[in-house]
C-alpha cells in the first residue's frame, strides 16, 4: 500500500472528485460515514461525546460527523474553534446542514469559552487535518492543551491537529495526542515514525473509495506492507521438490557466552524453510549446536571461543553456499574481524549481516564497500546510527537510511514499531506486525535466521527482507497473544512462524 504526501493526497482528492465523478460535499460526506461508521462498531453505547472542529475541510468533516452521530442518537456537544475569519466551502455547508437539526453549536474563541472535559468523555479532534500548515498557535493551541490535559479517549479524524503529516514538527508544537487516529484510505508518512507515537496513537483505515487510477500512477518511495500484499510475496512450493530445492544455507554466528545467538538463528532459519542449514561455530559452541538443534550440521570453527572462518572439518568454502548469515553473537574479536575481511571479497551472492558484524562494518568503513551488492543489513537504530551519524528527527534519519541503501546497494531492515525496508533504488517499506515484546534479547537473532533461509531459497532480497520482517512480526504478535507481551521470549517468536 502506498504512504502519499500531502499534495499528493489533496491532488487524489481532486483526481476522485473529478473522474468518479463525485462532488466534494458528496467526498466529504463519504469520509464522514466512513468515520461515523468506524466510531459506531468501536463505541455502540452512547458515551458523552465533545467533537471539536476547525474551519477547514478537517472541521467539514467534523460538522458532518457530528450531524451522522445526532442522527444515531449520540449524546453530542459540538465546538467550532474560530481561530480565523475564513471558513472552507464545504465547512460552511456542513455547518450550515448541522444548525438545521441543533441549535447546540458553541463557538470557541477565547480560552474561557474551552470547556472542562471529563474523564468518562470521548472528544473527537476535527480541528486541522492535512492542510496544516504551520505549527498551532493562539486558540486552536490553548484548545489542544486542554484536549490534552483532560483524562478522555480522544479520536483524531484524519490526523491529529498540529501534525505534519509528511515533515517534521518542531519539538516545543503543541499537537493533540489522541488514543486512536482514524484516517482516510492511505496512512501518512507521520504515522510510522517513531517520534510521533504519542501525536498517532492506533491508527485506522476508513476506505472512501478514492481515484485507484490516481494512487496507482502516483509516484512514491514510501510504502506500507498489508498482509494481503505480504502473502503474495510467499513461494508456493512444488509438489515434486526435495530439500536441494530450497538452499544450503551457511550461518557464522555466536562465541563463547553466546551460543544462544547461534542457537536462536539456527532454529529460527530451519523453521522458515531452509533445504539445509550449516552452522559454523566456536569450538566451546558444537556439542551444544549438536544438542539443541540436530537438525543442523555443524561446522566447529579452529578457535575455542570466537569465529576465526578457519574450519576443522573439511567442507566447502561459503561462497559455495547458497547463502551466508553472520552476526548474531559473534563478538569483535580480531580474528573475526580479519575473518570477515578475508570472507566478503568472495561472496558473489547477496548474504545477511546482523549485530557485531554491523558494528565491525561501522568501526571499519572500507568493508561497506566490499559487501556483496543486495545484502540485508539489520542494525536497530543504534547499530545504524554507528554505520551514519546522529539525526535531529525521523525525516532526516528516513533520509539517511534510503541514503546508505542507495550508496552501498543494499538492502538495510532499520528495526523498530514499524520496522522500515529500505532498497537500493531508494524505496522504503513500512511493516504492519510486530509488538513491543519483541523488544527482548534474542528476537534479531531469530530475524537473520528467518532472512537468511528466505535468501537460501532464492528469494530476492528486498522480498525476502520485506516478507521476512512481516512474517517475524506476525509471529510475534501470536507469541504476544499466547504469553502476553512481556512474557513472551524469542523462541516463542521462532514457536509462532508460520508460512502459509
Ligand atoms: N482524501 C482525503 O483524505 C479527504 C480529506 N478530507 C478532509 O480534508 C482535510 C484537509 O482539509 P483542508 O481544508 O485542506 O485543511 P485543514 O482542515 O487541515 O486546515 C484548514 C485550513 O486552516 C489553515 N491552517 C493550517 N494550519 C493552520 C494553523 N496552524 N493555524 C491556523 N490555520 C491553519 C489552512 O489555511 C488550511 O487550509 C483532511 O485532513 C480531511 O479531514 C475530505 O473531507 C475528504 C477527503
Ligand atoms: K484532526
Amino acid at each position: 500500500m502506498k504512504i502519499l504526501n500531502v499534495d499528493q493526497i489533496r491532488a487524489l482528492d481532486q483526481a476522485t472528485i473529478q473522474h468518479e465523478p463525485i462532488a466534494p460535499l458528496n467526498l466529504m460526506e463519504r469520509a464522514a460515514q466512513g468515520f461515523v461508521e468506524w466510531f459506531a462498531a468501536r463505541y455502540p453505547n452512547t458515551s458523552p461525546i465533545k467533537i471539536f472542529c476547525g474551519l477547514g475541510n478537517n472541521g467539514g468533516d467534523g460538522m458532518a460527523i457530528a450531524r451522522l452521530l445526532l442522527e444515531r442518537h449520540y449524546t453530542l456537544d459540538i465546538y467550532v474553534v474560530r481561530y480565523a475569519p475564513r471558513e472552507s466551502d464545504d465547512f460552511m455547508h456542513n455547518h450550515r446542514r448541522l444548525k438545521l437539526i441543533t441549535e447546540q453549536v458553541s463557538y470557541i474563541e477565547l480560552s474561557t469559552d474551552i470547556p472542562a472535559i471529563r474523564h468518562n468523555e470521548i472528544v473527537i479532534d476535527a480541528i486541522l487535518g492535512s492542510g496544516l500548515s504551520r505549527p498551532a498557535e493562539g486558540i486552536i493551541r490553548s484548545t489542544i492543551e486542554a484536549i490534552n490535559r483532560a483524562p478522555a479517549t480522544v479520536i483524531s479524524v484524519d490526523i491529529a491537529s498540529g501534525l505534519f503529516a509528511d515533515k517534521p514538527n518542531r519539538p516545543d508544537d503543541v499537537i493533540i495526542e489522541p488514543d486512536h487516529t482514524v484516517t482516510f484510505q492511505l496512512p501518512k508518512l507521520a504515522f510510522v515514525l517513531p517520534r510521533n507515537g504519542r501525536y498517532v496513537g492506533e491508527w485506522h483505515l476508513v476506505n472512501i473509495q478514492l481515484n485507484k487510477r490516481y494512487i496507482d500512477l502516483a509516484p512514491t518511495p514510501y510504502y506500507y506492507t498489508t498482509p494481503h500484499e505480504a502473502r503474495l510475496l510467499l513461494h508456493k512450493r512444488d509438489r515434486f521438490s526435495h530439500k536441494g530445492t530450497y538452499g544450503h544455507a551457511l550461518l557464522l554466528v555466536g562465541s563463547y557466552g553466546k551460543i544462544g545467538a547461534a542457537v536462536l538463528a539456527s532454529r529460527a532459519c530451519l523453521r522458515s524453510g531452509v533445504g539445509l542449514l550449516t552452522v559454523q561455530v566456536p569450538r566451546c559452541g558444537y556439542s551444544v549446536l549438536q544438542t539443541a538443534v540436530p537438525e543442523a550440521m555443524c561446522r566447529p570453527d579452529g578457535h575455542q571461543y570466537v569465529l576465526t572462518g578457519q574450519s576443522e572439518v573439511e567442507s566447502p568454502a561459503p561462497a559455495e553456499y547458497s547463502t551466508v548469515g553472520i552476526g548474531p553473537g559473534i563478538g569483535k574479536a580480531p580474528e573475526t574481524l580479519a575473518m570477515l575481511r578475508e570472507l566478503l571479497p568472495t561472496l558473489k551472492k547477496p548474504i545477511v549481516l546482523d549485530a557485531d558484524a554491523l558494528n565491525l562494518l561501522a568501526e571499519h568503513r572500507e568493508l561497506l564497500d566490499i559487501l556483496p551488492h543486495n545484502s540485508i543489513l539489520t542494525p536497530h537504530p543504534k547499530e545504524f546510527e554507528r554505520l551514519t551519524q546522529p539525526w535531529a528527527d525521523d525525516y532526516e534519519k528516513l533520509n539517511s537510511l534510503q541514503a546508505f541503501a542507495k550508496r552501498y546497494r543494499v538492502v538495510v531492515i532499520l528495526k523498530g514499531a514499524f520496522t522500515a525496508v529500505a532498497t537500493p533504488d531508494g524505496e522504503v517499506h513500512f511493516n504492519s506486525t510486530g509488538n513491543p515484546g519483541l523488544s527482548t534479547g534474542g528476537t534479531g537473532d531469530v530475524l537473520t535466521g528467518v532472512l537468511t533461509a528466505l535468501l537460501a531459497q532464492g528469494y530476492d532480497s528486498v522480498e525476502a527482507a520485506v516478507l521476512g520482517v512481516f512474517a517475524h512480526g506476525l509471529a510475534g504478535d501470536r507469541a504476544a497473544d499466547q504469553r502476553g507481551p512481556i512474557g513472551m521470549v524469542a523462541s516463542d517468536v521462532i514457536d509462532a512462524l508460520r508460512w502459509d
